[in-house]
């Protein structure tokens, strides 16, 4: 580390240091010295790494290193990383020493786990392909049925080396369809006359008899409501009532879907009072949290998200039950009110999803691509993780190749640079989930090029987040530490152009920053000692082949409020 170059470390300097080399950048920050004792809260590596010395491009990788919030403990049996290891995702790794830093994907990809994915090779196809997540619907199958999917990607993690992150998404208590009786779909034809009813059959449905799951539906609905299947795929409008059954004639024709969600509106208006009295978290979602808590999954999505306290109730919630707390809670803004309440939604919440599928059919269609935009925004001021959902290639349910349009919708989704794009029915129950999966992927990758080249490295005016005084130093070192290689960069929040590999000591935190934009989580084991952790870490990602000797690196660390750049010894 000779050419090391100390900028400033309040560990060892009670004052601003400047570098006092002639060949060094001028780089440093002006940083105030903190009242307090260091913040170990989050203690933070970044190390910016380019091929030379004189070469402080902005697409040359940066390293962060995180331990979580606080403790560093993992619902899991943590085992130590033995001395003189470091674990990577595996598909990284290769991508890493094929492509090298500049070319690793920066947008996350989740996937619905369903029929399609739902067994070891299946679940190994994504995990090769780039799945950083994988999503499981209560919705829909039994919670057997999702143990085991959750069993298998434990064992891919554990056997294969990957690091894919569990979401459980909760089924909601808004209204929809039966599960059809069993049939995977059925077909609604013009001018039909359907039976929608809250009635209990107790062997088979009646033909052309939906059953639905909210007691109030027919005293709600009206004659001449429209009633609408999935947010307009399937339309009827209501003809009759007859004690708990309503009939109802399909003005447009669809495939109706197993529990699938309905609305209805009145004069061109969603009808929502008394849907507004169901509880966000049914109690039949109140079990799949506890079953989500005992199966130590890593996220929790949660369904018609209609006001922060929600959010808040829920996170004590988890806090009281899962040993560590480190369970994210993620806020689906997928209603009205999720919408008009989104900024206090989001800054509860510890991630956002735009799940387009059920807020088409809340708003008029004409106004989810400026939801979305909001909404995605709203999420990095607040320095919240995004997911954008639903629809992103549904026609890849049933065909290999996506249509131009669905395209163009994924490339736009990673222009606005949301964290992860998520694949529903493509994966859960589509024919080509991989090559669905494959279409994300090299969308993200051909638009992220495109930045590269183009050298678009969009500024955005980011408030400061930090409540504390700590808080604030470590946005002020992060975002000065971006600005040395002229980006922008509060970690993943400033999207900068480049990698930002992250290390943990823990094996619950790497795979939670999997769903963060730019994020390569690394775990490997610290010690007090940030300067020996770093030079651990160095040496471990030159065994590995992951960077090498001579490459500028600029680390930035909380934990001893320092900034140092340096080449890799
Ligand atoms: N575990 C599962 N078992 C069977 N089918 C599933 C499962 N998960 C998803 N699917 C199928 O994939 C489709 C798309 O999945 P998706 O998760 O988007 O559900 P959804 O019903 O649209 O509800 P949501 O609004 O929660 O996304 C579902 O409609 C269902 O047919
Ligand atoms: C993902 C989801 O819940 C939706 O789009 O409605
Ligand atoms: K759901
Ligand atoms: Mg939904």
């Amino acid at each position: 580390m000779s050419q090391s170059l100390r900028l400033f470390n309040h560990a060892s300097t009670p004052n601003l240091t400047f570098p006092s080399n002639p060949n060094t950048k001028q780089c440093y920050s002006y940083l105030p010295k903190p009242s307090s004792t260091y913040n170990r809260r989050f203690p933070l590596i970044s190390i910016r790494a380019s091929s030379s010395s004189s070469d402080l491009d902005s697409s040359s990788p940066l390293l962060v290193s995180d331990n979580g919030k606080g403790a560093v403990i993992s619902r899991e049996e943590e085992y130590p990383v033995a001395a003189g290891s470091i674990e990577v995702d595996s598909v990284t790794e290769t991508e890493l020493k094929e492509n090298g830093f500049r070319s690793t994907r920066r947008t996350k990809l989740v996937c619905t786990i369903g029929p399609s994915t739902c067994g070891f090779d299946q679940l190994e196809s994504l995990a090769v392909g780039g799945m950083n997540v994988a999503r499981i619907n209560m919705c829909h199958g039994t919670r057997d049925w999702h143990r085991q999917v959750i069993q298998l990607v434990r064992r891919l993690n554990e056997d294969k080396g990957y690091a894919v992150a569990i979401m459980m998404d909760t089924e909601g208590s808004e209204i929809h369809m039966g599960d059809l009786g069993g049939a995977s779909s059925a077909k609604a034809e013009d001018g039909e006359i359907w039976t929608f009813s809250v009635r209990a059959f107790d062997s088979t449905l009646p033909e052309r008899t939906i059953n639905v799951n909210y007691d109030g539906f027919a005293e709600d609905v009206k004659v001449g409501d429209d009633l609408l299947v999935d947010g307009g795929m399937v339309r009827f409008e209501v003809i009759e009532k007859i004690g708990p059954d309503v009939k109802c004639r399909c003005t447009d024709p669809g495939l109706l879907l197993p529990r699938a969600n309905l609305t209805f509106w009145r004069d061109g208006s969603l009808v929502r009072e008394r849907n507004a009295m169901l509880p966000t978290i049914s109690s039949k979602d109140w079990l799949d949290i506890d079953f989500g808590i005992a199966e130590g999954v890593d996220f929790i999505a949660i369904s018609f998200v209609k006001s922060a306290e929600v959010i808040k109730h829920l996170k004590s919630y988890i806090a009281a039950r899962s040993r560590d707390g480190d369970i994210a809670v993620i806020a689906k803004i997928e209603s009205i009110d999720s919408l008009k309440n989104l900024e206090e939604i989001v800054q509860a919440s510890d991630g956002a999803m735009v799940a387009r599928g059920d807020l088409g059919a809340q708003i008029p269609l004409e106004q989810v691509p400026s939801a979305q935009q909001r909404i995605v925004q709203v999420c990095r001021q607040l320095n919240k993780p995004v997911i954008v959902a639903s629809q992103l290639l549904e026609s890849m349910i049933e065909y290999p190749t996506p249509t131009r349009a669905e395209v163009a919708d994924v490339s736009e989704a990673v222009r606005q640079r949301a964290d992860a794009l998520m694949l529903s029915g493509e994966s859960a129950m589509g024919q080509f989930p991989e090559k669905a999966l494959a279409v994300l992927r090299s969308v993200s990758l051909r638009i992220e090029r495109w930045w590269r080249e183009e050298k678009r490295h969009e500024a955005m005016e980011l408030p400061d987040i930090g409540s504390s005084f700590s808080d604030k130093i470590s946005e002020e070192i992060c975002s000065s530490a971006a600005k040395m290689g002229h980006m922008a960069s509060l970690l993943s929040r400033c999207r900068p152009d480049c990698p930002i590999f992250a290390f943990t000591t823990t094996t619950s935190v790497r795979r939670r920053l999997n769903l963060q934009w730019g994020l390569i989580p690394f775990r490997l084991s610290f010690s007090d000692d940030m300067e020996s952790n770093l030079n651990k870490t160095f040496s471990l990602l030159k065994a590995r082949n992951l960077i090498k000797s001579g490459d500028l690196v600029i680390a930035v660390s909380d934990m001893l409020q320092s900034i140092q750049v340096m080449n890799v010894p």
